[in-house]
């Protein structure tokens, strides 16, 4: 990636767009991804505003004609007008939150006390989730402004190289105009955006991303199959309560899911890979924000994941080991062990060898599940017989172990079972 910051072609060739000019934008959190989505927006055409925590880092950022603290090197454009969060929401039509998530709660009490115009969208920047319950960003905005004013943006967008070489965003409302809009306004400053309507989808898939690479970056020093193993087991898990939640299959796996996650698990200066092998580093967990110097988002969603899969009765070993090995209760070795030992739940096969059945046995099928005996096709979670994911245990698979726990369709799932750790993992090559 190049280090100098050079403009891009704006707009995408081939791409028909509307003229935004004139419609105000604003931007709260001037971290390194508020500062650049603020200057896409500019460029965008967006008369747009960039607020900052405190009046000083306004006149900072004004002074310097960078953000020298959060994006070094990348000019604010001379349109782009800098004050701080004191200054309220003002006449903005579009609101864009670029606090971490764990802030956002508090940003948006704030925005309501300020006097918040009904007509103004309000969209999430957030990769992660809202304490105290780990809501999606966009279920908090939609019960507090309605789900037609909100929306949120995700996909692969590391903030240096969006503003200099592009990115690729998914911007996702329940409300195709506002998706569209904002997928727009990106594409008119020359950086590619899709626009969907899966807010949740996108916003699990970013949650989940952020966890995956976390747990890669914690496992690789242990082997590269052991840490792929660590992230598909994080986004699988992840993907059912997606799935519980109504998101699309498309989303985890397009842009905002396989697309981020490769994007932050190769990426050497992801924060949330780096916090992950500072783990496996023994540094403990409260001193790496500090050492980073920015928010590790992945360290407070990981808990709130783990939280929403249980509440929803979802079998999630891996996810739940993870929360252990950032709180210090699960050593390295067995956070590998766990990784390297847990067995998916295996495939619903259909019958015929996986062709549709015909008529008469969708038919017998329907009866059965009418007087509770099948569980309905494509029903989330195991296969007919009620599997979960399983452990190896003395090297032999024990995949269809029946479990102890029910989830909420009554489907037993399994806790995290015991380990019998397997002999000291080396590093493949
Ligand atoms: N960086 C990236 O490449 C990407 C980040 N994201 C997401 O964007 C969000 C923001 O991340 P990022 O910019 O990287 O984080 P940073 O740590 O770089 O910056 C966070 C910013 O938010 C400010 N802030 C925190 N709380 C408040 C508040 N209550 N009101 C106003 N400002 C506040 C901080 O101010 P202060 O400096 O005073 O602490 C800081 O400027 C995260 O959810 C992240 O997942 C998404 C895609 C890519
Ligand atoms: O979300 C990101 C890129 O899409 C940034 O990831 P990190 O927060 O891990 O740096």
């Amino acid at each position: 990636m190049s280090e100098r910051p050079r403009p891009l072609a704006a707009p995408l060739r081939g791409v028909n767009l509307p003229n935004p000019l004139g419609r105000r934008a604003l931007v709260i959190g001037a971290g390194s991804f508020g500062t650049a989505v603020a200057v896409l927006l500019a460029r965008g055409g967006f008369r747009t505003t960039l607020q900052t925590r405190t009046v000083e880092q306004a006149e900072l950022l004004r002074a310097a004609g960078e953000n020298e603290r959060y994006l070094s090197g990348v000019p604010l454009p001379s349109n782009l007008r800098i004050e701080s969060i004191e200054a309220g929401p003002g006449k903005a039509e579009f609101i864009f939150l670029g606090v971490p998530s764990a802030q956002l709660g508090e940003a948006v009490d704030r925005l309501e006390r300020q006097g918040l115009d009904k007509r103004t969208k309000v969209v999430s920047l957030s990769k992660g989730l809202v304490p105290p319950l780990g809501v999606p960003p966009t279920v908090l905005l939609a019960e507090r402004f309605g789900t037609q004013r909100v929306a949120c943006i995700g996909g692969p967008a590391h903030a240096r190289e969006m503003v200099t070489q592009g990115a690729g965003l998914v911007a996702s409302s329940a409300d195709e105009e506002l998706a569209a809009t904002i997928a727009a306004v990106f594409l008119r400053a020359g950086v590619v955006c899709e626009h969907t309507d899966d807010p949740v989808g996108v916003e699990l898939a970013g949650a989940a991303k952020n966890a995956a690479a976390l747990a890669a970056g914690a496992t690789e020093g242990q082997g590269l199959n052991a840490a792929g193993a660590a992230a598909g087991h994080i986004f699988i898990e992840v993907w059912r309560l997606a799935e519980r939640l109504g998101a699309q299959p498309a989303t985890f796996i397009g842009l905002a899911g396989t697309g981020d996650l490769v994007a932050t698990a190769l990426a050497p200066q992801s924060r949330n890979r780096r916090a992950g092998e500072l783990l496996a580093a023994g540094v403990p967990t409260n001193e790496i924000p500090g050492r980073i110097g920015q928010a590790v988002e992945a360290f407070e969603s990981v808990p709130l994941l783990a939280s929403a899969l249980q509440r929803h009765g979802i079998s999630a070993p891996v996810t739940t080991g993870l929360v252990r090995l950032i709180g210090g209760t699960l050593p390295l070795d067995e956070w590998v062990a766990l990784v390297r030992t847990t067995v998916p739940p295996p495939a619903s096969w259909r019958a015929g060898g996986g062709q549709e059945p015909g008529p008469l046995r969708r038919w017998w099928h329907r009866m059965l599940e009418r007087l509770g005996l099948r569980r309905p096709a494509g029903a989330l979670g195991a296969g007919p017989d009620g599997n979960g994911a399983a452990t190896l245990g003395d090297g032999t698979a024990s995949a269809g172990e029946p479990s102890r726990a029910a989830d909420v369709d009554g489907d037993a799932v399994p806790e995290p079972a015991a380990l019998e750790p397997p002999a000291a993992a080396a590093p493949s090559d």
